[in-house]
């Protein structure tokens, strides 16, 4: 089922904001714990997902030293989550020490280990940005391969990546790398910050395992419709 694909992010001030937004919802599976509503809350939020028995992607971005994200990858395994991120760009060391540390930390807890995916590219930003801003002297889709190769070599389970890049990505990684597309947009969607958009059914069609939609659905007046609707598409 497409629908189990779709990753609901909680991109909301408080814990009771986004029990209300799971409880309207029951048909979303996984859902997303990021930056706003983790350092607002704190953990919480992961126990009452985990009672509601949702699948939780928390998506903190680590981006350190290699011992410092080790650290944070093993006390995020320790909570049982099911995938956690960390920024390609820490560099390989940190990210094999995270892979390890995220092992270790969830056999310390008995739980099983999420899966460790890097950032690539992030979805809001443009070509124009990635070579004017950051100067990177590569173009986006070949830094974006770069940034998955060196995830992929140093034993991270998968990337975070546009749908823009997800054939290639997909071609080059092979079908046991997990690809996680955010950015997702329907066509009556505003794309907001998001720069590299596609709709769900082309990332799907393009080779992603997961679609991270969020105000598409969240922001909606009628959330339950703009989800229906979303699953509807994809079905069709
Ligand atoms: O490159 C990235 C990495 C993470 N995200 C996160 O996904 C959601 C997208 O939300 P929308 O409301 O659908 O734009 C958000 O939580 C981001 O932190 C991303 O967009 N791009």
């Amino acid at each position: 089922m497409h629908t189990d694909r779709i990753i609901v992010p909680l991109d909301v001030p408080t814990e009771a904001l986004a029990i209300a937004l799971v409880d309207r919802l029951p048909q979303v599976s996984f859902w997303k714990v990021g930056l706003e509503l983790f350092v607002s809350c704190g953990g919480g939020i992961l126990s009452t997902l985990k009672q509601r028995q949702k699948r939780i992607f928390l998506d903190l971005k680590f981006h350190d030293i290699p011992n410092t994200v080790a650290g944070a990858c093993r006390a995020a395994a320790g909570y049982g989550v099911d995938l956690v991120t960390i920024h390609a760009t820490a560099g390989k060391d940190a990210l094999s020490l995270a892979q390890q540390a995220a092992q270790e930390g969830a056999k310390t807890a008995g739980v099983a280990p999420p899966k460790l995916i890097a950032i690539t590219v992030l979805t809001s930003l443009s070509a124009r940005q990635l070579a004017f801003e950051l100067k990177i002297p590569l173009e986006l889709p070949e830094y974006a391969l770069e940034m998955a190769s060196l995830a992929r070599e140093a034993g991270l389970d998968g990337a975070v990546c546009s749908p823009q890049e997800v054939e290639q990505l997909r071609r080059i990684c092979g079908d046991d790398f997990l690809l996680v597309c955010p950015g997702v947009r329907p066509s009556w969607a505003a794309k907001g910050d998001q720069t590299r958009s596609l709709t769900p059914a082309q990332a799907i069609k393009a080779g992603a395992d997961y679609l991270v939609i969020g105000r598409p659905i969240t922001a909606a007046a009628n959330p339950e419709e703009a989800w229906e609707r979303i699953c509807q598409e994809l079905a069709g």
